[in-house]
């Protein structure tokens, strides 16, 4: 079948096809949850005291008794039987952004000959996989293999199922013989446990005495888009890159904003209600479903949990909206730009810390202003985006986000950090030594009787911020759809860490030196803000002029590519940052580099040798039959004596001409392979090869406009975005 007969067969085949069925769902009661070893599971089938070590660990991350770990094992193993499961598998987060998992069966054979099952508490501790074959920054030579799984008892077990059976899944660390971090998970544990010792300190200095165990949560805002797969499977880019490499901006995109929050097609609505239905047996909340900017662009939402679990459940969320989609007949994009010129699909990751006693050190109240301990975590928070922005930036930083920042809704790429009108204004209060009472936001009363009136937010939302604080929490608005919200969750806990340590060494002094609680908290705040409260902007951050003046006055730094971005890491006083809260050490950190700067390599040259390809061997095909229809009917008019119009001859043979003068520079570009530095090699596809790709791409693209629509290989940007 040739390019433009698979091109037409999709349109046919999508538009003869129906929403498919769904089973009928069960309630919630018997569906939440029910593939999860969580408590409830736990307290019916372990001793009272292992039920009791368990909760233990999980609240507070206190140690376990091996022995604990051997009943756990016995539990986990009959339920996980129960529910069919002949295999079990350590599920871990490499640095790749995925997941991995190694399945091993419970079977073993006695002297008879026998199969039995059998699952220890040394086998559910410890795994082991090969360490050098996942990214590690030369963590591992190739001929030092060895790595280890071991079991995070702190997120639960549970059950993944195909249509053939299933598998016991047991979220675990993963780290290398040496017992250096290779996955995202280690340093999230670290960077939890750094933020609750600092706040534990600021907590007691402001005289609280019941301290309960201090954890990060997270809600993590996921953008997709959905393709019918039967044009996915028509376009080498989409499959391969996860975005269109080529495409002419069709003549309806967004701007009528008539797709946000519309009804959702009933097919797509039907994939949502699947994947919420294996989300909630999974025990993830999904709360928020909807139409996004985009034509063919959707956003999930889940309630927040711990970050740890909620970065674990994020990654599963993702597996599940792409197994589901594939069920559907859809291929689900998780890419931040898969189609230029519309919305691109952030992840916003919502952000807070807080324990059992203190309840959510971000949650301002009525008064913020007489909110001590939030006027503290509040400000840490500003302190750690000031002094750690480029970090900030680093860890979000891909190939992919760098189509995204700064273009069609999405944050740019300065970090600043988002208030709301009541909150700046308590903080500028302060800095100018002056702090008054403020004001909520009043009634809103819209003059109509049969609505009801209600309590005003005291401060707007501005998505045009990549720092953005929402009431009772903070939104990173800048994370990529695709990406693992562990980097920026660890982060943000770190950057955290080092501020309420910062402001727990001031305050001490403060306190010691006779200054009363009050006036010790507005002292620490004022140098604070005094230092760092440049980084608030509470203005519209797409504006040119806030670009100029927040690297100009506000000496914020703009940082547009990852290969700017990721040198953030070697920075010392980074360095000092992990070092100091023992999130990761040097070389741990130097290997992080090392990893992301490859991937960003290998993504632009993945993406480049794609572009070589389709071009030469899809649209320089389909511009040259074209081509020869156009000449082939102008001569033979022209034999008759009938004189055609020869400006698209001409300009399809120019146009194609320029396209493979473009793709022949770019093919020689990727030839180049000594660079005296990483850093060099990634400015240099940030750069040149980037642009190259840019260049085929507008030739194509303009090919796209002119050549018969019968011939043209790649599905549309309309096929693709309308037809569903
Ligand atoms: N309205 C919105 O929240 C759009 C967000 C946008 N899609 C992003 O990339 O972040």
């Amino acid at each position: 079948m040739s390019g433009n007969q698979a091109r037409l067969m999709a349109i046919s085949n999508i538009t003869n096809g129906s929403a498919m069925d769904v089973c009928t769902p069960k309630l919630m009661k018997d569906l939440w949850a029910c593939d999860v070893f969580d408590f409830a599971k736990m307290e019916q089938s372990l001793s009272k005291n292992a039920f009791k070590a368990m909760k233990k660990t999980v609240q507070t991350g206190a140690p376990l008794e091996p022995a604990t770990a051997d009943v756990v094992a016995a539990a986990m193993k009959d339920w996980a039987h129960s529910k069919g499961a002949k295999f079990f598998s350590h599920i871990f987060y490499p640095m790749t952004n995925a997941t991995a998992e190694k399945h091993d069966g419970f079977i073993i054979t006695n002297s008879d000959g026998h199969a039995i099952s059998e699952f220890t508490g040394s086998l559910l501790i410890k795994g082991e996989p090969d360490g050098s074959s996942f990214p590690n920054g030369s963590l591992r030579m190739t001929n030092a293999a060895r790595g280890y799984t071991a079991w995070d008892p702190t997120s639960p077990a549970y059950i993944m199922h195909t249509p053939n059976g299933a598998t016991l899944m047991i979220p675990s660390v993963f780290m290398s013989w040496t017992g250096e971090a290779l996955d995202k998970k280690i340093p999230l544990l670290r960077s939890n446990s750094a933020m609750n010792k600092a706040a534990q300190k600021v907590l007691s200095l402001m005289g609280e005495t019941e301290i309960a165990t201090l954890n990060s949560s997270c809600g993590a805002e996921q953008e997709y888009f959905l393709v019918d797969e039967n044009f996915a499977a028509a376009r080498p880019d989409l499959l391969l890159a996860g975005r269109t490499l080529f495409g002419a901006a069709p003549a309806k995109g967004q701007q009528f904003d008539d797709h946000y929050f519309g009804a959702i097609p009933e097919r797509v609505q039907v994939y949502m209600q699947d994947v919420e239905n294996t989300l909630y047996r999974l025990g993830i909340p999904a709360k928020t479903h909807h139409n996004e900017v985009a034509p063919g662009q959707f956003e999930i939402a889940p309630y927040y949990e711990a970050a740890n679990v909620a970065a674990d459940h994020q990654q599963l969320l993702m597996t599940v909206l792409k197994i589901t989609a594939k069920k559907h007949g859809f291929l689900c994009l998780l890419h931040e730009k898969p189609f230029a010129g519309v919305n691109g699909s952030g992840k916003h990751v919502n952000w807070s810390v807080g324990n059992s006693t203190q309840g959510n050190l971000l949650d301002p109240g009525c008064t913020p202003e007489k909110n001590l301990n939030f006027l503290l975590f509040c400000g840490a928070v500003i302190r750690g985006v000031h002094k750690y922005g480029p970090l900030l930036r680093a860890v979000i930083a891909s190939a992919a986000n760098d189509h995204r920042l700064g273009a069609n809704e999405a944050p740019p790429a300065i970090l600043s950090v988002y208030l709301g009108e009541q909150l700046e204004k308590v903080f500028m209060d302060i800095k100018d030594g002056n702090l008054k009472p403020t004001v909520n936001g009043g009634l809103m009363d819209l003059g109509l009787s049969q609505i009801l009136h209600f309590e005003r937010d005291p401060g707007d939302r501005n998505r045009t911020s990549p720092f953005a604080f929402t009431g009772n929490r903070f939104e990173f608005r800048a994370v990529g759809s695709s990406q693992s919200v562990s980097g920026p969750l660890v982060a943000m806990n770190t950057m955290l860490a080092d501020s309420l340590d910062w402001i727990a060494e001031k305050l001490d002094a403060e306190l010691s030196s006779g200054a009363d609680q009050t006036t010790g908290v507005i002292n620490v705040l004022k140098a604070l803000m005094e230092e760092h409260g440049n980084a608030v902007f509470g203005g519209d951050g797409y504006a040119t002029e806030w670009h100029e003046k927040a690297v100009s006055e506000r000496g914020l730094k703009n940082i547009p590519t990852t290969a700017d971005a990721l040198p953030a890491f070697l920075d010392e006083s980074v360095k000092d940052l992990f070092s100091s809260t023992g999130v990761l050490t040097p070389v741990e950190l130097e290997s992080r580099y090392e990893v992301y700067s490859e991937q960003y390599i290998l993504s632009i040259e993945v993406e480049a040798n794609l572009v070589v390809d389709i071009a030469t061997t899809s649209i320089y095909p389909a511009a040259m039959s074209y081509l020869s229809e156009l000449t082939g009917s102008i001569a033979g008019a022209s034999s008759i004596g009938i004189e055609l119009d020869t400006s698209v001859a001409k300009k399809v043979a120019s146009d194609a001409n320029a396209m493979m003068a473009a793709v022949n520079k770019l093919s020689a570009a990727l030839e180049s392979h000594d660079f005296p530095s990483v850093e060099a090699h990634m400015q240099y596809c940030a750069n040149d090869i980037r642009s190259l790709m840019d260049e085929v791409r507008l030739y194509a693209d303009t090919l796209e406009t002119q050549v018969s629509d019968e011939l043209w290989p790649l599905p549309k940007y309309a096929e693709m975005l309308f037809i569903k």
